[in-house]
Order: C-alpha cells, then sequence, then structure tokens
C-alpha cells in the first residue's frame, strides 16, 4: 500500500446537473455544513492534495483546488478523466459529493489491496461496484481517453477494460455502515439520510 499520503491525490466529485434533486446537491446543508465539505474532509484524511472536480465558479469558495470538467456533459467519466489529467501523483481517489457515509477508512482498505491493478473498487450486496468511490492510478488516464475518444462514457466499461482489484464490503468489514454506499440523488434521499444522521448522534451520545 502506499502509505506515503504525497503519492495520493483526492477529488469530490460534484460537476453534475443535481437534476433529480433540484438543486446543487454539493451545496446542500448536512449536518451543519455543506456535503461537498463532509466530502472534502473525508479525502483529507487520506491525500495530500484534494480538489473539487466542478463547472460552477461558486466551489472556488472552499479552499480547495477546483478542476473544471475538459470534455463536458458526458457525466462523471468526464470529471474523473480531466481529475487524471490534473493529477501530479500515481494514486488518485475519487468520492462523489452526494455519498456522506463513505468514511476514510473506505480508501485506506482500497489502496491495500490495490497491488499492481490500476485501480481498486469496492463491491457489495453481491455484485454492486461502486466505481466513484474508487482509487485509480494515474496510468487510467490513457484508457478513459480512448474511451471518450470512442463516445463511450460508461465508467462501468472503462473498468472492464481496465481490470480491477474488485474489493468486498459486507457485514464483516470493520467499518461497516449498511447505509455507507447510500447516494443522495433525491429530496426524499435527502431527508432519508438527514433523519439518519440525526438518529445515529442520538445513539452515540
Ligand atoms: N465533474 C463531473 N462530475 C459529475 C458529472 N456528472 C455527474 N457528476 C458527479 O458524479 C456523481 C454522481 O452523479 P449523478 O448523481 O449520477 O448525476 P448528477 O448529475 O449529479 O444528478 P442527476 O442530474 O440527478 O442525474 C455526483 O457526485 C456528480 O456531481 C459531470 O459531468 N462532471
Amino acid at each position: 500500500m502506499p502509505t506515503d499520503k504525497k503519492n495520493i491525490s483526492g477529488f469530490v466529485l460534484t460537476g453534475g446537473k443535481s437534476s433529480r434533486m433540484g438543486s446543487d446537491k454539493g451545496l446542500m446543508p448536512f449536518d451543519r455544513k455543506p456535503l461537498v465539505l463532509h466530502a472534502l474532509e473525508t479525502l483529507d484524511e487520506v491525500a495530500e492534495q484534494v480538489m473539487i472536480s466542478a463547472n460552477d465558479a461558486v466551489y472556488s469558495q472552499f479552499s480547495h483546488p477546483v478542476v473544471p470538467d475538459v470534455v463536458h456533459d458526458i457525466g462523471p467519466m468526464g470529471g474523473i478523466y480531466s481529475c487524471l489529467r490534473q493529477s501530479a501523483t500515481e494514486f488518485n481517489i475519487f468520492l462523489p459529493c452526494d455519498t456522506p457515509f463513505v468514511p476514510p477508512d473506505l480508501f485506506i482498505l482500497l489502496l491495500q489491496h490495490i497491488g499492481d491493478h490500476p485501480c481498486a473498487v469496492p463491491v457489495h450486496d453481491g455484485n454492486k461496484m461502486e466505481p466513484l468511490c474508487a482509487v485509480y492510478r494515474k496510468s487510467c488516464l490513457e484508457t478513459f481517453a480512448e474511451f471518450i475518444e470512442k463516445g463511450c462514457y460508461k465508467v462501468h466499461d472503462a473498468l472492464a477494460r481496465l481490470g480491477y482489484a474488485a474489493v468486498k464490503i459486507d457485514e464483516t468489514t470493520p467499518f461497516y455502515d449498511n447505509l455507507m454506499f447510500f447516494n443522495l440523488n433525491t429530496l426524499p434521499d435527502y431527508h432519508y439520510a438527514l433523519h439518519y444522521i440525526e438518529n445515529r448522534k442520538k445513539r452515540e451520545s
């Protein structure tokens, strides 16, 4: 595992349209701060340089460099590609702004399992992959460029070509939380997550 934080960059993906939510997800308050700040704090624990993958200048207020997409309107693959281009490190961690229950420990586990693979991706609940909460080597850039050139914008498809370490997450994982990969796409999702975090805090106090 690359123990040196200096060899790891982190990127919060927040360049989407948030059309199902109806307002920019990264800026929505969650447990007293915007969702994007939760994700930045998670990545700050693991990576030396943490940046925001965004297309709106409003994100420059968060004291982290903003990486705009160099290819627009192709979804998260455009964000990952743009960030890998910008990255100066071998290992690159990605975390969407709308998955507030992913802990830093997930990325430590992924880095422990990446070995010689181009990337490490969590797999849970059978065979559900989370390619946006994952670690990519800078060398993946070439394959993403090829896929974008061909008009193939599905991150899953690029992963199938790259090959990856599939890291199983289940009840036996020490930091397991059944909502770990829950993502907030709609207002009901958002309210459900707010309710969950309030109850969790009450249980812990
Ligand atoms: N940089 C970048 N990130 C994106 C892009 N599209 C989606 N994302 C991010 O990828 C993650 C998952 O995105 P989705 O929830 O599938 O899409 P979304 O555009 O945010 O929301 P919808 O419009 O409701 O589909 C979120 O963190 C988004 O901010 C994009 O084109 N560029």
